[in-house]
């Protein structure tokens, strides 16, 4: 199925106080259907504020949140437009995963058919009939996103899905996000985990203190990031090659091993080559995700 409509989000001067608190604070960005955007940031940065506005939860004090250029509060049938699940995933535990999702298509004017289409879009058929309290972490997520599956919605918000899932379970849920953007849909997922977007998203938002930090595609984030990447260098002739690099590079010497910043590892060895130098190791070192967002958002978090 392709959906024509377009589900674009888009967060315009977004901003709620409370109180003191600025929880986020003139906040804009745009979310593209047919892609999987990562909405990032430090605990307390603001993100399920954002999104509570955009569902229209929470009342903004100023700014304005739109879906497929409408307000949540102006849908017909917002079941219809925007599928949601803002915390992990609770139902009556005595009930079975499909009575749970029929009772939610009867509330919300659906055909009870869509239950069962539901759970076969995330693979939950053959638990359909189990009771909720017999569901593993993993089988909760996916009863969660059939929940905000069920009106077919052009776009789709979910606060932490990635919460408590093991790899393998991260990995079925790109899978899944990923055939939905493919169908168009516009797709919102928040962490505070940078490794658990680079997994997941296409594009990626970045908050802390709630503002915006940064915003483009994953590749563009993480290639910006990368310039800061290292090549270790472990060589009996460690002070010949620093001087054969003297200029070129930046080289540290860290318990007799380089650390060489500003050019990669090929430049490395043919410098050494023509130095003469041996080399003993020679590696690209990749810097660690986690810290590097947390030095984009540092100072930004503050205590909440
Ligand atoms: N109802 C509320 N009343 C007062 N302060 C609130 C309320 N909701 C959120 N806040 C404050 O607003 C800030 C942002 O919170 P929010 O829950 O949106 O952040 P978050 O990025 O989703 O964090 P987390 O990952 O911890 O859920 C925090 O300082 C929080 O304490």
């Amino acid at each position: 199925m392709t959906l024509t409509e377009d589900g674009q989000i888009v967060v315009s001067g977004l901003t709620k106080h409370y109180g003191k608190v600025k929880a986020v604070d003139d906040l804009s960005f745009a979310v593209r259907s047919g892609r999987v955007t990562g909405f990032l940031g430090p605990n307390g940065a603001g993100k399920t504020t954002t999104l509570r506005m955009i569902l229209n939860l929470v009342t903004p004090t100023s700014g304005t949140a739109t879906i497929g250029g409408q307000r949540y509060s102006d849908f017909p049938h917002p079941v219809r437009q925007v599928g949601a699940i803002l915390e992990a995933s609770a139902a009556h535990k005595g009930r079975t995963g499909r009575n749970h999702l029929r009772i939610m298509c009867a509330a919300a004017g659906l055909p009870l058919s869509r239950a069962d289409e539901a759970l076969e879009l995330v693979g939950l058929t053959p638990a359909a009939k189990r009771k909720f309290r017999g569901y593993s972490l993993g089988m909760r997520q996916r009863l969660g996103i059939a929940s905000a599956m069920l009106g077919d919605p052009k776009a789709l918000i979910l606060d932490e899905p990635a919460n408590g899932l093991d790899p393998e379970g991260i990995r079925w849920m790109r899978d899944l996000l990923r055939k939905f953007a493919g169908e168009g849909r516009t797709v919102l997922v928040s962490s505070h985990l940078l490794s658990e977007m680079e997994l997941l998203a296409d594009d990626i938002v970045i908050i802390a203190n709630g503002k915006l930090v940064k915003q483009g595609p994953v590749e563009t984030i993480v290639n910006g990031i990368s310039q800061a990447e290292r090549v270790r260098v472990r060589t009996p002739d460690a002070d010949k090659l620093a001087q054969a690099l003297a200029g070129k590079a930046t080289v540290t010497q860290e318990n007799g091993v380089l650390l060489v910043t500003g050019i990669g590892a090929p430049a490395v060895g043919e410098a050494a080559l023509r130095a003469g130098v041996v080399l003993h190791e020679l590696v690209e070192e990749r810097p660690d995700l986690e810290q590097v967002f947390l030095e984009l958002t540092a100072g930004k978090a503050g205590i909440r």
